[in-house]
């Protein structure tokens, strides 16, 4: 699915609106993401915290999961929205499940800031584990 200006446009709005769902008392660092799939479709999520920290859901996942929820199974974009100065990029662990539903896709940051980061997932998570990975049995 081809990305354009408009496109690009839709997916970051959304992230910012996501973003205000946030449930992130314990951080105070609200995330909203945006994904669009092959489909056309644009999902959104965001950070899900929990009192026993180590569950905290990221923005990045919650999208993916509600996609997959839904049917979908490839990605074409994801927008990371963060209101800070500097943009955020995904954590290791959302890197990874990115990886699974759009193994080179751009990946998107943007903030309350000038910059942002455009760049693409296998640039983020070079020579990925992955479903090939798998698939090659084990000699
Ligand atoms: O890309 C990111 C980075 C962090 N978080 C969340 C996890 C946690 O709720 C909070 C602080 O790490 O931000 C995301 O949702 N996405
Ligand atoms: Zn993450």
């Amino acid at each position: 699915m081809k990305i354009t200006p408009v496109l690009k446009r839709r997916l970051e709005k959304a992230a910012r609106e996501a973003a205000k769902k946030s449930y992130s008392p314990y951080s105070m660092f609200p995330v909203g993401v945006a994904i669009l799939m092959e489909s056309g479709k644009v999902f959104t999520g965001t950070n899900v915290e929990n009192a026993s920290y180590g569950l905290c859901n990221c923005a990045e996942r919650t999208a993916i999961f509600s996609a997959v929820a839904a049917g979908e199974r490839v990605l074409s974009c994801v927008v990371v929205y963060t209101p800070t100065r500097e943009p955020t990029s995904p954590c290791g662990a959302c890197r990874q499940v990115i990886n699974e539903f759009g193994p080179k896709i751009p990946v998107i940051s943007v903030c309350d800031g000038e910059e942002r980061i455009e760049t693409t997932l296998d640039v983020l998570l070079p020579k990925a584990f992955g479903p090939h990975n798998l698939a090659q049995g084990l000699f």
